[in-house]
């Protein structure tokens, strides 16, 4: 049986999940790819952690032992921050070995040159699980703008913000214990601030401008506000006029220029966005031919982001397998 050699960088929850994934959907994976799909390698930072990994895998700090792994073929970056992350896939990519990443700070800004340096080696960037964890937006967004044009986007992006608002309105707890909450399910960012003040669905929104017209509004033109303003009497009085807080990216091009903002707002019964509660992330869509659509579902999280993940190998490798198997 041909294998395909994985390795993980990063074992927080994203990490975890992926290792998870590999493990649970084996045959699933197997049938599709015709390899096994094997984790070599894993990256960590603290060696003395306790960590639940098979102990034939190697666990490293060092990221020249993963690249060292003979026929290594895959990559699976999720750790934080722009470096080290943007440096390894870099060196990944010289190296043929295809990349997916989960990390959207350093997607955000260096996505474009990776997805470049990935042509020039012909290697796949994979980035699905950058924004809105599980739901699948990156790929909706690439089949349809092979003729669509994209005019608007709109939504819910960041899961953790999400999540802190509904439980303040339909189960009345504070701020800090809903964010504890959120911190204990691996909904929030290694440093929760990102989150709560609208840094991390910049950096999604960012991705998404990057994909759906070419370009990026200059970052510090984009309105750029968290939830960390809102208060729970605030929350209960909008409830009372059954308004609810929901924290929204919007991008748009107008005359050439993007125009961004990343706030909260006040949306009432018959905006689409009310009844995204929880984790869960939204994105409506207004595209040229199909017109408006939304996407919903979990927008954080072990599971789901590994399954932006997974999917993200499963196309890299049938793509491969194909182009393994003799024309008739
Ligand atoms: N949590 C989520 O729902 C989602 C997260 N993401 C993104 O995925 C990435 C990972 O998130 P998440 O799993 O939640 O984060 P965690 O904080 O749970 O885990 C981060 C992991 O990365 C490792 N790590 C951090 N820095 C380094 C480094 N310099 N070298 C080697 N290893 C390092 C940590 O090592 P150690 O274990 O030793 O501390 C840890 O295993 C982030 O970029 C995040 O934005 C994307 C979508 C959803
Ligand atoms: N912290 C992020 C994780 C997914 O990207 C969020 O809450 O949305």
């Amino acid at each position: 049986m041909t294998i395909i050699k994985a390795a993980l960088l990063g074992y927080g929850t994203v990490g975890q999940g992926v290792y998870t994934a590999l493990k649970t959907h084996r045959q699933q994976l197997k049938k599709l790819l015709g390899a096994e799909v094997e984790i070599a390698g894993v990256l960590i930072k603290d060696p003395n952690k306790k960590r639940d990994i098979d102990p034939d895998i190697l666990i490293t700090t060092e990221f020249e032992d993963i690249l060292n792994i003979p026929g290594l073929q895959v990559i699976f970056e999720a750790i934080v921050g722009e470096e080290p992350g943007f440096t390894y896939l870099n060196r990944a990519i010289e190296k043929g070995i295809q990349v997916i990443t989960a990390n959207k700070v350093m997607f955000a800004r260096y996505g474009k040159v990776l997805l470049q340096k990935g042509q020039k080696y012909g290697v796949s960037v994979g980035y699905e699980a950058t924004t809105a964890g599980g739901v699948p937006i990156i790929r909706t967004l690439k089949q349809l703008l092979q003729v669509n044009k994209i005019n608007r986007i709109q939504g819910i992006v960041n899961g953790t913000s999400n999540f802190i608002l509904t439980e303040m309105r339909s189960r009345g707890i504070s701020f800090d214990e809903a964010l504890q909450l959120a911190q204990r399910n691996g909904y929030a960012e290694e440093d929760p601030t990102s989150d709560i003040s609208g840094k991390d669905a910049f950096c999604k929104t960012m991705i998404l401008s990057e994909l759906a017209f070419g370009k990026q509004p200059i970052w510090s033109d984009v309105e750029l506000e968290g939830i960390t303003s809102i208060t729970e009497e605030q929350v209960q009085q909008a409830l009372q006029l059954n308004l609810r807080y929901k924290h929204v990216a919007d991008i748009y091009q107008e005359n050439g220029t993007i125009k961004a903002s990343v706030k909260p707002i006040l949306v009432g019964e018959s905006h689409p966005l009310f009844s995204v509660d929880g984790v869960d992330n939204a994105i409506t869509v207004e595209a040229s031919l199909l017109g408006r659509f939304t996407l919903t579902g979990p927008g954080a999280g072990k599971l789901p982001t590994a399954s932006a993940m997974v999917e993200d190998l499963a196309d890299i490798f049938t793509v491969k397998k194909r182009e393994l198997q003799p024309s008739i």
